[in-house]
């Protein structure tokens, strides 16, 4: 696991996005694309901003495909729909044509939108590993990553697939990931700033004896690949050392 704390926020995300660039053009000159799982939620939309504007140049977007790690249960022109934010933050900006976006229909009920999405990513990966070159992750203050929320059926998934999963504390469903398909990634990097974090933070990379089940983001632990933590001081602050 590699930690990186950063003094601002700014700091932080300028250098997740030459993080970005630098995986992206080695999956390009490797095997010819770069797939790209977002994150949701509100942190990553000036990063997203960033990596369309003054990094626009640095990486071959024609080859880059795109992918979601949850999404929230309303319509695809709903404010909250993850797949909005990144459309207004980043991929309108860009010009990317929609064959190389793969967004989560919510236009179906959360099971079949699930399984669709599952179905859609195996025939993306057709033929080859299903290993994504980055997943990017943030964390909620109750420690959930993607979708996947304390207390939740979903994080006793053994499957590699996108699932539904009922939320009881937001009394909605969310479609996600699931921690074995995440943990397929070659890469994995995590965003988290600010305070309300820290006790997350804390448990989840410093506890020895794991609850999964009260901090969902410690099921993150990929097979083969690297985690990387992008924090703050503000999230990091109450870290050992
Ligand atoms: O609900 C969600 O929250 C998490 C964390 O969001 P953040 O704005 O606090 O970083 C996010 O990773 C996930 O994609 C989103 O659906």
């Amino acid at each position: 696991m590699n930690l990186l704390i950063y003094k601002t926020q700014e700091e932080l995300q300028e250098d997740l996005v030459d993080y970005i660039v630098a995986i992206a053009n080695k999956a390009i000159e490797e095997h010819d694309m770069f797939n790209f799982v977002l994150t949701g939620g509100n942190s990553p939309k000036a990063l997203y901003h960033s990596l369309a504007t003054t990094y626009k140049e640095k990486i071959d977007w024609t080859k880059v495909y795109f992918f979601f790690g949850d999404e929230r249960n309303v319509m695809p022109t709903h404010e909250s729909y993850n797949g909005l934010m990144a459309k207004n933050a980043m991929l309108d900006l860009l010009e990317i044509p929609e064959d190389q976006i793969f967004y989560v229909d919510t236009t179906l009920a959360p099971e079949k939108a699930a399984i669709e999405y599952t179905k859609a990513i195996n025939a993306h990966f057709k033929g080859s590993d299903l290993n994504f070159d980055l997943i990017l992750l943030g964390m909620g203050d109750d420690a959930h990553t993607a979708s996947l929320f304390p207390g939740t059926s979903i994080l006793n998934s053994k499957e590699v697939e996108v699932d539904s999963v009922f939320v009881e504390k937001l009394s909605t469903y969310r479609i996600s990931f699931t921690a074995p398909l995440i943990n397929k990634a070659r890469n994995i990097a995590f965003l988290v700033f600010g305070e309300n974090k820290a006790n997350a933070v804390k448990h989840v990379i410093e506890d020895k004896k794991k609850n999964t089940k009260l901090y969902p983001t410690q099921l993150i632990q990929p097979i083969d690949g690297s985690v990387t933590w992008f924090l703050d001081d503000a999230a990091a602050a109450l870290l050992d050392s």
